[in-house]
């Protein structure tokens, strides 16, 4: 607390009481249904200590009597001719827990529904984020106790083994706690699946086991003192809780995992003004990675919204701009499976903000709460996506496994099998190979009844999505599918009507050999101030005369890795003549799959 604030603080004292919320003005998105959205931000606002009460301090973060998830951070500003006044700022999350809330009700909230959905077979991740000395490390550990009580307590379906790692990052580095620090090798394998080399394990059998393997994990970690904390943690600390359920095939075999992630402390601008070289140079590494952590978090909220909620224009666009840099820190790099866009795996998030309560740390509040209001994705306002059993897209998890059960012969393969928990649009994401295993995991299916259900699925996908394009979006499109009128055969031929982002079929000679290719136009060639290859290209055109364009700049377009799936390369850009140009081929963007394909 600076001279001012505690010269003024019965004034400060009057103005917070007379405070009246709604005066202000959120400077979040607004308090929209998160229903579908797996990602959580909630924000925990610690107790003034005894210690910062003797120095006299007073909240400047509050959250809400009613119980919205709204914070509001109060500054006590001086004026030079009037009285201070306060100015407040309101920050909006999904939920907030103030300094009275017990971490028990955090748990509830925020934390529980991530413990049986991992001991179902899906990720779920909790990170705790905040300022330095804003309880992190507090609120991780009360919670890992509770995690292990409810692991441990008996009340949650069949048998497990679970399995205990921890391990902490400092900048690119890993050391396993379990092992005294010992340094350990993060390393992508040659499936692209990232491995911690030389990390131990352990099995504890019950909840003490748990509890004393975290507490051993936690004597290791490294701390340094920082200016509002003694023993800061300066690593990212890692609890990876592998949760498998080898008795259950419909899983797959797949594991659940639980992380707790107990982030490092950020630190404001002028407490990092006296820092040694070295702690500089760690204070930007726990930047950088919450930095990508925070594009991370963003980028897979934004691509779940565009793929749970059907194909509209505004989940497209949305899905267009996701980008999800995991492989910028070693910490996303370690959480691939939870942010690789490819990953098949179900995932959830919970994210804790934590805050320090006092007005002297409002800079810092500001700025976790800020982080925290960027985690939020605005779900795209969207019609109501109706269900049609033509549209894989509109498909529940139920209505999924029922098109299954009808659609897949006879005997007819088990749906719960095939998608235990994916929708229609996740069914379609499935990579091909892991669709045939999992339709053979139904006894009697061969190899090529799977591949013959699998081109089914896509037929109707296709199909869907051309229906899609031409009928209004919430009739009963495919029972009037025969009344739609067969769209006009163009009456121009197609090198008249040449424009960027069509794809064109086109046939190459080199050394004699004549190649065809598809390529989708991006510009005439010499549209631009030089060439692809750099030479300055100069148009002539004779004054009156309209420009026609001999030679246009295209991105290679090559088959995907899905069956009849196109990706387009602009990076890979050809020189193609007018003449060399067979026909136009009519391609349709799958925002599921973010693959073109060819229409049907
Ligand atoms: N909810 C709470 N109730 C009581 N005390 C708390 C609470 N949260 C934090 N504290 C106390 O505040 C101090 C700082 O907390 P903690 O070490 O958890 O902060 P941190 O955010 O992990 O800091 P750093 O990032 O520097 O490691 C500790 O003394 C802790 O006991």
């Amino acid at each position: 607390m600076n001279d001012f604030q505690l010269k003024n603080r019965d004034l400060y004292d009057r103005l917070l009481s007379e405070y009246k919320p709604g005066k202000t003005k959120s400077q979040g998105p607004s308090n929209i249904d998160r229903d579908d959205v797996d990602t959580i931000i909630g924000v925990r606002i610690r107790p003034i200590l005894p210690r910062e009460a003797e120095e006299g301090h007073v909240p400047g973060v509050c959250s809400r009597k009613d119980g919205a998830p709204i914070v509001d951070i109060h500054e006590f500003r001086q004026h030079v001719r009037r009285k201070p006044v306060l100015d407040t700022s309101s920050y909006t999350v999904d939920k907030v827990w103030g300094p009275e809330a017990p971490t028990h009700s955090l748990y509830n909230e925020l934390v529980s529904p991530l413990v049986p959905f991992a001991w179902n077979g899906g990720i779920g991740t909790l990170f705790a984020y905040g300022q330095t000395g804003s309880g992190k490390t507090h609120t991780i550990s009360e919670l890992e106790r509770m995690v292990a009580a409810e692991l441990f307590g008996g009340k949650l379906e069949g048998d497990r083994e679970i399995h205990f790692s921890a391990f902490e990052l400092a900048g690119n580095t890993a050391f396993d706690l379990l092992q005294q620090r010992t340094q350990i090798k993060i390393l992508e394998d040659a499936f692209g699946e990232t491995q911690l080399l030389g990390i131990v394990e352990a099995q504890p059998k019950s909840a003490s086991d748990l509890l004393s393997l975290i507490e051993t994990s936690t004597s290791f970690r490294k701390t340094s003192p920082t200016t509002s904390n003694d023993v800061s943690s300066r690593t990212h600390a890692v609890c990876r809780l592998r949760i498998a359920n080898p008795s259950n095939p419909s899983q797959g075999g797949e594991e659940g995992i639980l992380f707790l992630i107990d982030l490092a402390g950020s630190e404001a601008a002028s407490d990092i003004s006296s820092h040694t070289a070295e702690r500089m140079k760690e204070t930007k590494e726990i930047n950088g990675s919450l930095s990508t952590l925070k594009d991370c978090i963003r980028g897979r909220a934004t691509l779940a919204l565009a793929t749970q909620a059907g194909n509209s224009a505004a989940n497209l666009a949305a899905a267009k701009k996701a980008h999800v840099p995991f492989r910028h820190s070693a910490l996303t790099k370690v959480l691939k499976h939870v942010f690789d866009p490819l990953s098949q795996r179900r995932c959830k998030m919970a994210v804790v903000a934590c805050v320090c309560p006092s007005l002297a740390n409002i800079a810092q509040g500001r700025t976790t709460l800020r982080y925290a209001e960027m985690l939020r994705v605005q779900a795209p306002k969207l019609g109501l996506v109706e269900y049609d059993s033509n549209l894989p897209a509109t498909w529940d998890n139920i209505q999924t496994r029922a098109w299954i059960q009808k659609n897949s012969g006879s005997p007819p393969i088990d749906g719960a099998l095939l998608a235990p928990h994916e929708n229609g649009n996740q069914l379609i994401r499935l990579l091909e190979r892991e669709f045939i295993a999992r339709c053979q995991l139904t006894p009697d299916i061969t190899s090529s009844r799977a591949h013959a259900f699998y081109e089914k699925l896509w037929t109707l996908h296709i199909d869907s999505r051309r229906g899609a394009k031409t009928a209004p979006s919430n009739s009963q499109t495919s029972d009037n599918k025969e009344n739609e009128p067969e769209e006009p055969a163009p009456l121009i031929p197609f090198t008249e009507r040449l424009r960027p982002g069509m794809f064109i079929r086109a046939t190459r000679t080199h050394a004699g050999y004549e190649k065809k290719i598809l390529t989708m136009l991006l510009c005439p060639e010499g549209s631009m101030l030089s060439s692809v290859s750099g030479a300055k290209v100069v148009r002539k055109v004779a004054p009156g005369k309209l420009l026609v364009w001999k030679r246009y700049i295209c991105a290679n377009v090559t088959p995907a890795a899905l069956k009849g799936a196109f990706d387009v390369n602009v990076q890979k850009q050809i020189v193609v003549p007018v003449e060399d140009m067979d026909e136009e081929v009519k391609m349709e963007y799958d925002a599921a799959t973010r693959y073109y394909f060819q229409s049907v």
